[in-house]
């Protein structure tokens, strides 16, 4: 079995929980994690399911607009927050949208605040729902990872991810 995972990442935390997930499908499978912004030219068709990523920003997916605003702030003096090197390049939302019709399976996460999702939103129902609108069947519901309002995973939060990720390619005994 071969996975895609794609991810989309400000400060870390979105790669951190990816790099998790790919560790839990990696003990049953070959698994690639690729950042959004490097993942136009990947065959699809290679993979036999795609797990696809993004922080939760303005209660959706992040947007250019948001990306700066992300940028900006980690620019500020006596910020802690350390910025991804592609922070500012193309996320999930541009790769979706260079999506054409597609066949096979997916997934989807996010990152975003521990609080009522009603409150903060959640990137991955947006990147579910494109995801099934190019064609893909969703083998679990959206997933989402819960930060700190320090942007410092939660505790517990990685080995969460590696399980879901166990559990996407059916090998979670837990
Ligand atoms: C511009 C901006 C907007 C945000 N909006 C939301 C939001 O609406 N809901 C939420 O839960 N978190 C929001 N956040 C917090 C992000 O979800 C959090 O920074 C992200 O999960 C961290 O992931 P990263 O380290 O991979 O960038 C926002 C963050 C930024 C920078």
């Amino acid at each position: 079995m071969k996975v895609l995972v794609i991810f989309e990442s400000m400060y870390g935390n979105t790669r951190h929980v990816a790099e998790a997930i790919a560790q839990g499908i990696g003990e049953a499978a070959a698994v690639t994690t690729v950042a959004a912004a490097d993942a136009k030219d990947e065959d699809l068709t290679a993979y036999d399911l795609v797990v696809v990523g993004g922080p939760t920003h303005v209660h959706g997916m992040s947007r250019p607009t948001t990306r700066h605003g992300a940028v900006e702030a980690a620019e500020k003096p006596d910020n802690p927050l350390t910025l991804e090197p592609d922070a500012e390049s193309d996320g999930v939302r541009e790769w979706l949208a260079s999506l054409g019709q597609v066949t096979g399976k997916a997934a989807a996460f996010d990152t975003r605040l521990d609080a009522n999702p009603l409150l903060t939103g959640r990137a991955s129902k947006s990147i579910g729902k494109k995801l099934r609108k190019a064609g893909f069947t969703l083998v679990a519901e959206p997933e989402s990872f819960l930060v700190d309002k320090r942007t410092v995973l939660a505790p517990g939060e990685t080995e969460r991810a590696s399980q879901w990720g166990r559990a996407l390619i059916g090998t979670d005994s837990a």
